[in-house]
């Protein structure tokens, strides 16, 4: 028994201890700096994650460690330029990790989830020209997106001055890109007053999504079993949901199901507008047959960018308006209401609304959009990526599989850059120098940068003309001091000076401001 007692535990905890923190303290991440507490376990940055706190705390270890910072035993954080390139740069073989799968829709990959490279490219390939900003400027999409701004202004007048604007603009983004994918046989009319549409982002505002998303990433197979029992286990299951059923997105996505079913079963005579995501994609299935997309990938496919064309521009409209609308940001939107209302007669529509192509040249308003972006990116987090074979980053090796990160918040607040980077201060993108051009990155870079970012521009530039041509808005209640806040995947920002946030919600009065 004192034999037991003094060599054999003793040597089988110091195995434990050595086979846990190994890793931490020898091989080549060792030489990478941040907390021990980080390195030696990835429970800590889970932690982080389930608090919804992940990016500020990453934020918070560059500001002490520096641009580069081991976050977890097999993962790496990085804020330099020169990482920027090597990871997100074009053809730099750096693929999505197991992050993704989040975003498979009806259980199938999509463009957003495929791992590897080549998959990627060939679907990209399909769809590129639909997003293309040559087709965003003329034509059916700046049409449609027009039309949906009209109907904004219209939904503004029904109502009283004083607006919940996180649920309008969310219905303008669920209209504009319901429309833009599936044309007739899968638009909303959440502007126009549709109950039934309205309710299909009910889910979205549940603040559960959060729970759900970080089950979802950390437990991926636990938490789809938890959800796909029935019957008596399925009554027990409820207990231990992270988020009530229906989970986020349920209403969008069975949506997105009927618009592609409803698509496939029409007759090729109703099948005539070709500048439809889904027509593109059905165009490559009835081509290529067997070997092509099946039903379920193109229904996953579109499911997938309605999902990324919603709270995206939506959440950036909200914090546009509101900080335009805060009292110390008054000389800003003059400057903005100055501008739109020089746009010439002739480059209105027959409704009177801006085009979408003179609204997309506005220098001030572009100013206005990029500061948004800068401060309240929609997508601020971590976008992880992994190599297949090692690697240098900013001269650490890093080994094959080692999962590498940056993050838009972190690159948007480098005060060498940025002068006073919590400020919201539009007038300095006017001179903006080539330094800070390069550490902009609201819509990533490389492969997998956004596909969806001249549509979105061309929703937010069109919009914002449109409304500040005849409004003037002011925060209503005490949202000049509280700043709104809005979910992206588990983690919940806002305005970082403000001391009370309130999420999902955000009053603004519209002020009619004859010309
Ligand atoms: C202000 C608006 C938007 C911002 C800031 C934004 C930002 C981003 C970012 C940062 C990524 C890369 C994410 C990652 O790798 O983790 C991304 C990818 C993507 N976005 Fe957007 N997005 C916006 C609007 C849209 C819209 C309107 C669509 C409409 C379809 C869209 C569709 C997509 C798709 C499909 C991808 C995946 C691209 C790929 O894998 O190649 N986005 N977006």
């Amino acid at each position: 028994m004192s034999l037991l007692l003094t060599i054999v535990v003793p040597f089988i905890t110091s195995l434990f201890l050595y086979s846990l923190f190994a890793g931490t303290f020898s091989g080549q991440l060792s030489r990478v700096p941040g907390p021990k507490s980080f390195a030696c376990t990835g429970l800590s940055l889970a932690y982080e994650d389930y608090r919804g706190t992940r990016t500020r705390k990453i934020h918070s270890l560059h500001e002490k460690f520096g641009a580069a910072v081991r976050v977890a035993p097999n993962e790496v954080a990085f804020n330099s330029l020169s990482a920027l390139r090597t990871i997100y740069g074009a053809g730099s073989g750096f693929e999505r990790t197991n992050f993704y799968r989040m975003f498979n829709v009806y259980g199938r990959q999509n463009m957003f989830s495929f791992h590897s490279v080549k998959a990627h490219g060939e679907r990209k390939k399909l769809f590129a020209s639909a997003y293309a900003k040559s087709a965003m400027m003329k034509g059916t999409t700046a049409s449609m997106v027009e039309n949906k701004v009209k109907t904004f202004l219209q939904l503004l007048e029904r109502e009283d001055s004083t607006c919940e604007i996180f649920s309008i603009l969310h219905y303008f983004s669920l209209d504009t890109i319901t429309e833009f994918l599936y044309g007739s046989f899968g638009k909303t009319s959440c502007l126009e007053g549709d109950a039934k549409d309205r309710a299909l982002l009910g889910d979205i505002i549940d603040i559960n999504r959060r729970k759900l998303s970080w089950f979802s990433v950390h437990f991926p197979n636990f938490t789809e079993w938890l959800y796909s029992r029935t019957g008596g286990m399925g009554y027990i299951a409820t207990y231990f949901y992270p988020m009530n059923k229906p989970t986020t997105y349920t209403g969008i996505r069975q949506h997105a199901l009927k618009a592609c079913l409803a698509y496939a079963q029409a007759p090729s005579k109703e099948k005539t507008d070709q500048s439809l995501l889904i027509a593109k994609m059905w165009k490559h299935h009835e081509s290529e047959g067997f070997s092509g997309l099946d039903d379920i990938d193109i229904a996953s496919e579109c499911a997938d960018h309605l999902l990324a064309g919603i709270d995206t521009t939506s959440d950036t409209l909200m914090f546009l308006v509101w900080s335009l609308s805060r009292p110390e940001h008054k000389e800003y939107q003059e400057k903005l209401i100055r501008e739109v209302r020089s746009i010439p007669e002739e480059s209105l529509n027959s409704d009177g609304i801006p085009s979408t192509e003179t609204s997309s040249k506005l220098r001030y308003l572009d100013a206005v959009i990029k500061e948004t972006l800068r401060l309240y990116a929609p997508l601020p987090g971590s976008e992880p990526r992994s190599l297949p074979t090692t690697t240098t980053i900013d001269g650490y090796c890093i080994p094959a599989r080692t999962v590498v990160s940056m993050s838009p918040f972190s690159l948007h607040r480098n005060s060498d850059v940025f002068k006073d980077p919590l400020d919201f201060n539009p007038d300095r993108w006017l001179d903006a120098s080539a330094e800070m051009k390069k550490w902009f990155w609201a819509f990533s870079s490389g492969g997998r940068m956004c596909i969806g970012m001249h549509l979105a521009m061309a929703e937010m530039t069109t919009l914002v003309a449109a409304v500040y041509r005849k409004y003037r808005t002011v925060t209503s209640g005490d949202f000049e001091f509280v700043s709104p806040a809005v979910t992206a995947r588990y983690e919940i920002f806002y305005d970082e000076k403000c001391h009370t946030i309130r999420e999902h919600e955000c009053h603004i009065a519209f002020v009619n401001n004859p010309q």
